[in-house]
């Protein structure tokens, strides 16, 4: 995985037919997704349940690019080699999943991926200003995390904020949660560059009539690209 900042989108395969998992991901490759967000929820971190690495592991091989692996679960660390062994490139774990994120964080690079730290809407932006330089990634949660379809929270003061505190680090802003072509280009101009976006994408289509995905990924894109300052 090389780093840049041109914009990319992140289908949620939350939002994606459950019984097609591997053909959705290649329908949605194929329309032009640059990553591919898997949200794995334990019921007890989130109010929802999942997915584990089983899946994860089963989806891999229709998967050409990315595959970005958001946790939400607590706790994280008995499950970071598993994820790695499913084929993980990004492992995102929430900072307000346990006391150890710093360790944390060490595990997942240490385990041969790029680490991921989430933010929960709740969280000011401080929560991670000692892991500047332990994250790859940082994801910051413009939902209450659990559930795709729900309504955007403005974070863009938060986001702006992080870029300030990452500087000239390789260190990418992902966006999760309510992310269309009406709000991706506001948290593009604050600074993000990862748009994760699960119902936005995968509506009007499906793995027979996956054309609509590609229309949907674009108008995001194009809401967002050029934006940022
Ligand atoms: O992490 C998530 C929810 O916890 C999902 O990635 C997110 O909600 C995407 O779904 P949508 O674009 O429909 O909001
Ligand atoms: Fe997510």
């Amino acid at each position: 995985m090389t780093f840049d900042r041109a914009i990319k989108i992140a289908p949620s395969i939350l939002a994606a037919d459950f019984a097609s998992f591997g053909a959705e991901c290649a329908a949605v490759e194929a329309q032009g997704a640059d990553w591919i967000h898997v949200d794995v929820m334990d019921g007890h971190f989130v109010p929802n349940i999942t997915f584990g690495p089983a899946t994860c592991a089963a989806i891999r091989p229709h998967i050409k690019g990315v595959m970005d692996v958001h946790l939400m679960i607590a706790p994280v660390d008995p499950y970071i080699d598993a994820f790695a062994d499913a084929g993980a490139d990004v492992l995102t774990a929430h900072v307000e999943a346990g006391p150890h994120i710093h360790r944390t964080l060490q595990a997942i690079r240490g385990a041969g991926m790029k680490a991921g730290v989430a933010l929960n809407p709740g969280t000011p932006a401080s929560a991670v200003a000692e892991l500047m330089d332990m994250v790859d990634l940082i994801c910051v949660m413009t939902v209450n995390p659990g559930f795709g379809g729900q309504k955007f929270i403005d974070m863009t003061a938060k986001i702006k904020t992080l870029r300030d505190m990452i500087g000239d680090r390789p260190v990418h802003i992902e966006i999760d949660g309510g992310v269309d072509p009406k709000t991706a280009p506001l948290v593009a101009k604050a600074g993000a560059d990862v748009l994760v976006a699960g119902s936005a994408v995968f509506r009007g289509g499906s793995v027979s009539d996956p054309a609509p995905y590609g229309d949907n990924i674009r108008a995001i894109r194009a809401a967002a690209t050029g934006v940022w300052a």
